[in-house]
């Protein structure tokens, strides 16, 4: 979850959320990493099992990341949620489809991948706890 806590909330009417009562006005921060981690609706969810999100998969839940799962919101949700979404998921894929196609990716020292340190470091953005350290070689058929 990139964005642990989304843009803050004003509660436009009065309302009872959970047995607590939400004045109008109230100042709301929506917790979506909470979300996200939710044992309710994640298998293991610290376990970073990228293949969950293969629709593919029967046991998969549905996790549309455009706002409507509410248990996976990386760009939000409602009129407040990301207006960059579109460009951000072609410009993603498009730049790890360059580094895959251009270059050989190994881990240093004969690591495993299952060795690595997939806990995430808290913040305004979340990212890796530890930093992962990639070997690239450039695929000369490609860059030459
Ligand atoms: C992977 C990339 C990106 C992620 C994960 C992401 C995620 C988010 C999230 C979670 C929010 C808050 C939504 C909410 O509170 O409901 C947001 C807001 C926003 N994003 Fe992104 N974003 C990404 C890329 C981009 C790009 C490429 C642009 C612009 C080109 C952009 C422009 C904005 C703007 C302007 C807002 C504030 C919208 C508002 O104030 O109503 N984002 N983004």
């Amino acid at each position: 979850m990139p964005a642990p806590l989304l843009l803050p909330r004003e509660a436009m009417e009065a309302t009872r959320v959970l047995g607590y009562d939400v004045p109008v006005g109230t100042r709301v921060f929506i917790n979506a990493w909470a979300m996200a981690t939710d044992p309710e609706w994640w298998e293991a969810p610290e376990d970073f099992r990228p293949e969950r999100f293969l629709r593919e998969e029967e046991a998969a839940p549905l996790a549309d990341p455009r706002g409507s799962d509410f248990q996976f919101l990386p760009f939000g949700a409602g009129r407040r949620m990301c207006p960059g979404m579109n460009f951000a998921l072609c410009e993603v894929e498009l730049a790890l489809a360059s580094l895959l196609y251009c270059f050989d990716w190994s881990l240093p020292d004969g690591a495993a991948p299952e060795g690595l340190d997939m806990a995430e470091s808290p913040g305004i953005t979340v990212r890796l706890k530890t930093p992962l350290r990639l070997v690239a070689v450039p695929n000369s058929a490609v860059l030459a």
